[in-house]
């Protein structure tokens, strides 16, 4: 049921060895090139392994559980690990936004946390419409410079949807575009929002779609824009990526109107296997909740927001207030996102074992919650998945 891909560098064949990891192939603590920031990050790692560790002999992680199903979630995760016997001290911090300075902030304890982990598994956090306290999702991404939202998407095995061979990747840019948050009432009934694209930050994540590229062996790098409209701010973003893809004559480039992306990705999205997509911010967003739902939905997907100190894992989806505590949430993409940070700090064994207990559990499909058409509950599939551990 679990396919590994054959890389061809048998550096990277040393480096991934023991690794099977097929939604989230990739260990991104073991990104060549991803500047020099991957390989500062593991050794970031190894530094945590002063005096809690060498008492505990465990990792320590800031958890942030979040709203609406996110406390239900995350206890999936707690007990999981805690039944595979990860190395994992779980750090709770409380997120509930505190007033600095006027403005929204995240209170300095869970900041310090993350700072002093450099990892985080966030549970979803919800923000209000219209007024209220700004994102506190985006204002994270921000706070760490977490500056690549890295979005896997792959079939279920077992799971029947219209495609069943589905393995697409979407980078977003995580830290500004149309989410710069930047606001304002003009005259009365006219308001501006402002989406900043900077070269600086578009070439750092088209710098790291490349490499990523690399990594997980995809021969394409994809940027989705809509240069045609905004000419300059969509613009500077594909001019910033034809000329990064001058740097990696080893990966085909090509672009494409985000509109046109997502008439294709619906109607057949296994062309897109063998790219990378990446995109601003806003087009990420959306198109990643596009991809869920050729894979089975939101329940499934994961993601990891990359900076090059931080670094801080989530599901795709919200705080799915609908179904908040009736135990009815799916919490696989949450675990699997977990599943990522694991194999980002080099835990790939750990990774590995939980992730095909997942999988094995999902293809069985006795213990399937809700949105898959199951009847168990979320600890129930928790359980489950300790069972196939
Ligand atoms: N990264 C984050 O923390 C995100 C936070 N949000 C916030 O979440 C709140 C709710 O947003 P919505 O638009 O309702 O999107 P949502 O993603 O929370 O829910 C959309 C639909 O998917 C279902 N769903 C989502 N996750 C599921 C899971 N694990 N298992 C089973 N079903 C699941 C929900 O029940 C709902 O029907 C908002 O306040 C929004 O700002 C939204 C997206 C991402
Ligand atoms: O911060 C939010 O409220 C939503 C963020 C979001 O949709 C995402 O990160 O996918
Ligand atoms: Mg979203």
């Amino acid at each position: 049921m679990i396919s590994t891909r054959v890389f061809v560098s048998p550096a990277r064949q040393c480096l991934l060895r023991g690794q099977v990891a097929p939604s989230c192939r990739l260990p991104l603590s073991q990104i060549r090139g991803y500047a020099v920031s991957a390989n500062d990050k593991v050794a970031k790692f190894k530094g945590q392994k002063g005096s809690d560790f060498l008492r505990q002999g465990k990792y320590t992680v800031t958890l942030i559980e979040g709203d609406g199903i996110g406390p239900e979630i995350s206890q999936s995760v707690r007990d999981i690990f805690a039944a595979a016997k990860a190395p994992i001290k779980w750090e709770p911090v409380d997120v509930t936004p505190i007033l600095k300075d006027g403005r929204t902030a995240i209170p300095d304890e869970a900041i310090q946390s993350v700072r002093k982990n450099f990892v985080a598994l966030k549970g979803p956090l919800a923000t209000p419409v219209g007024k209220g306290h700004v994102s506190l999702n985006l204002t994270l991404r921000r706070t760490f410079n977490l500056f690549a939202n890295v979005r896997p998407c792959r079939s279920i095995a077992g799971y029947k949807t219209p495609y069943d061979n589905v393995d697409t990747v979407l980078i977003r840019e995580n830290t500004e575009g149309e989410y710069s948050g930047i606001e304002h009432v003009v005259i009365e009934g006219v308001v501006q929002s402002i989406k900043l694209i900077t070269q600086e930050a578009s070439e750092r994540v088209l710098r790291f779609a490349f490499q990523y590229a690399r990594s997980v062996n995809k021969k394409k790098v994809c940027a989705v824009h809509k240069a045609t409209i905004m000419k300059m701010s969509d613009g500077l973003f594909l001019n910033t990526a034809r000329d990064v893809a001058q740097e990696f004559p080893d990966v085909e480039f090509d672009a494409e109107l985000l509109d046109n992306t997502c008439l294709k990705m619906v109607t057949d999205p296994t062309p897109y296997n063998d790219k990378v997509l990446v995109m601003p911010n806003l087009y990420g967003d959306i198109l990643s909740d596009l991809c869920a739902g050729l894979i089975g939905g939101l329940g499934l997907t994961p993601s990891g927001n990359i900076g090059d100190e931080c670094s801080i894992f989530e599901a795709v989806h919200g705080s799915a207030p609908d179904i908040a505590g009736k135990g009815l949430a799916n919490p696989t993409a949450l675990l699997l996102s977990s599943i990522m940070m694991l194999q980002h700090m080099g835990l790939n064994e750990y990774a590995s074992r939980i992730q095909k207990a997942i999988f094995n559990t999902l293809a069985e499909g006795k213990a399937l919650t809700g949105d898959l058409g199951g009847k168990a509950k979320t600890n129930e599939y928790a359980e489950a998945i300790i069972r196939h551990l």
